[in-house]
């Protein structure tokens, strides 16, 4: 019987995903400079999230700890992400919820201070529009919403709650920052984050061709 209040061997299979999925976004060059955070649920009441600061290139499962939902360190003495509250208010929020992934791409930070202003990135008509769960055709749009920055992570997650409030989101921008993604679980949340990158940078490139 373990002492701690989550399973190990889950802890150890969630870390084992976390790690081999960052050190693919990091190889993209998605995750510069040590940021970027990335987590995963573990039961009702907890999750898995890298430690912050680390070199997300270098990732390894030491750098792996656990949080409530509530976003406090279990068993641990490790500092979890800066942006912990982000993370765990999707899972709070959202039972089925396996995975959030956040990454600060080049088109992901650029899409966020070009379309700052407007508030949100309309993405219509396009096929990978299909990648986000639930969709069945590119005859539709969506709306990325984008956040201002803040260090205040209750302020913050307060606009979140505000935006999934409104309607279904799979991601949402922060401005100058990055984008935030999530998923049923990591194939999911990969799959929305892959296709928010691949999309923003139409909508960029196609600004270049048609100022
Ligand atoms: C140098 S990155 C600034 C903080 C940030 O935006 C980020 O994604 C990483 O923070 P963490 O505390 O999760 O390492
Ligand atoms: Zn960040």
């Amino acid at each position: 019987m373990s002492p701690l209040p989550y399973d190990p061997a889950r802890l150890a299979a969630r870390a084992a995903e976390i790690v081999a999925a960052t050190r693919e976004l990091a190889a993209l060059g998605w995750t510069p400079a040590t940021s970027s955070n990335f987590s995963m649920r573990l039961d009702a009441g907890h999750a898995a999230i890298t430690v912050s600061g680390r070199d997300k290139g270098r990732l390894t499962e030491a750098d792996i700890m656990v949080v409530d939902l509530e976003g406090r360190p279990v068993a641990t003495h490790h500092r979890p992400s800066a942006e912990t509250l982000l993370h765990t208010q999707l899972y709070a929020r959202f039972p089925d919820l396996g995975c959030v992934l956040h990454t600060h791409s080049r088109t992901q930070t650029v899409a966020s201070r070009l379309f700052a202003r407007q508030g949100h990135v309309r993405l219509a008509g396009y096929e990978l529009l299909k990648a986000f769960a639930g969709n069945r055709t590119h005859d539709m749009a969506i709306e990325v919403p984008v956040l201002p920055n803040s260090q205040d992570m209750p302020a913050l997650a307060a606009q979140v709650e505000r935006l999934l409030d409104a309607g279904p989101l799979w991601g949402y921008l922060i401005d100058g920052h990055g984008l935030y993604a999530w998923g049923k679980d990591m194939a999911e949340a990969r799959r929305h984050l892959e296709a928010f990158d691949f999309l923003l940078a139409c909508e960029l490139e196609l600004r270049r061709l048609q100022p």
